[in-house]
């Protein structure tokens, strides 16, 4: 389930009964992601050396629309009817993507694993599964622990003095940002398995996680971001390839790339370049 923007407390799309008499806290919770990702952007933003508020004033949904998203995703266990024709080493819950915003926030519950990651390509994995994910390929895929500081076999309520009693949020950078940022930011490939340990244990469980993808405003000009980390990065990148621009930078090369003369893309224009990539000529998703 997707919900747009919030408007006043209130979704601007039918709710089903069941999240209709909840609307309000759903749009609070929605508000917290937002207050909360521009945490984030502002620390991202001093670790870019530019102002602090650079990215936070172009992601304001109180100055116009953003392509901002929150989304309840239901995964049911493999004992369920609707995984009834399951083949380990097939089937997935969820198919490696990247998110297409500038940041992602990751809502996950104890005791209900999935999420793996693609290091980058070179990068030692001492954590690739091959034998407890459902891994149909060579690819070097990483599981990401829900809690990632609980002891191996202890019982999720066991949490010990000091760690929280639910997951610490899970924070992915999106293609958007990483395109704004020539690819210093990178965004992160990830997909979501039937972890074999866990649905192979004898009450195998269903997945519910809840993703928050902030965007910027709709009409933000991607222009270079005004950083020297970045600039020193691209002309870096661009020594290494002799110059030439990497188109898979954020999907189409960074905001650096522009050609002289040719206007910067809107997020809303990087974003609809990315779900006509994904579903060609089906642009509804
Ligand atoms: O459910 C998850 O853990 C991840 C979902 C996801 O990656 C997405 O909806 O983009
Ligand atoms: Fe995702």
């Amino acid at each position: 389930m997707n919900f747009g923007e919030f408007q006043n407390g209130k979704a601007q799309q039918p709710l089903p009964q069941s999240l209709a008499t909840h609307e309000a806290e759903i749009a609070h919770f929605a508000d917290l992601c937002t207050r909360t990702c521009n945490r984030i952007l502002k620390l991202l933003a001093l670790g870019l050396e530019i102002p602090p508020d650079f990215f936070t004033t172009r992601h304001d949904p109180h100055q116009g629309p953003t392509g901002s998203i929150l989304r309840y995703l239901y995964y049911p266990s493999i004992s369920s009817p609707s995984t009834a024709t399951y083949k380990h080493d097939v089937d997935v819950r969820a198919g490696a993507h990247s998110d297409y915003g500038s940041i992602t926030l990751l809502f996950q519950r104890p005791g209900q694993p999935g999420l793996e990651i693609l290091p980058p390509a070179g990068t030692d994995n001492n954590n690739a599964s091959s034998s407890n994910s459902s891994d149909n390929n060579s690819t070097n895929w990483a599981p990401v622990p829900v809690q990632p500081n609980q002891q191996p076999g202890a019982a999720e309520e066991e949490s010990k003095e000091g760690e929280y009693a639910f997951p610490p949020i899970l924070v992915n950078i999106g293609d958007l940002l990483s395109y704004w940022t020539d690819g210093l930011l990178k965004s992160t490939v990830h997909r979501v398995v039937f972890p074999l340990l866990e649905q192979r244990a004898p009450s195998p469980q269903d997945r519910y996680s809840i993703v928050f993808f902030c965007h910027p405003r709709d009409t933000t000009e991607l222009v270079p971001v005004p950083s020297e980390v970045v600039a020193a990065y691209r002309r870096q990148r661009q020594m290494v390839q002799g110059g030439e621009g990497d188109e898979r930078v954020g999907f189409g090369g960074g905001a650096g790339a522009l050609q002289p003369g040719k206007r910067a893309l809107t997020a809303y224009e990087h974003l609809m370049s990315r779900l006509a990539a994904t579903y060609g000529e089906r642009k509804e998703a």
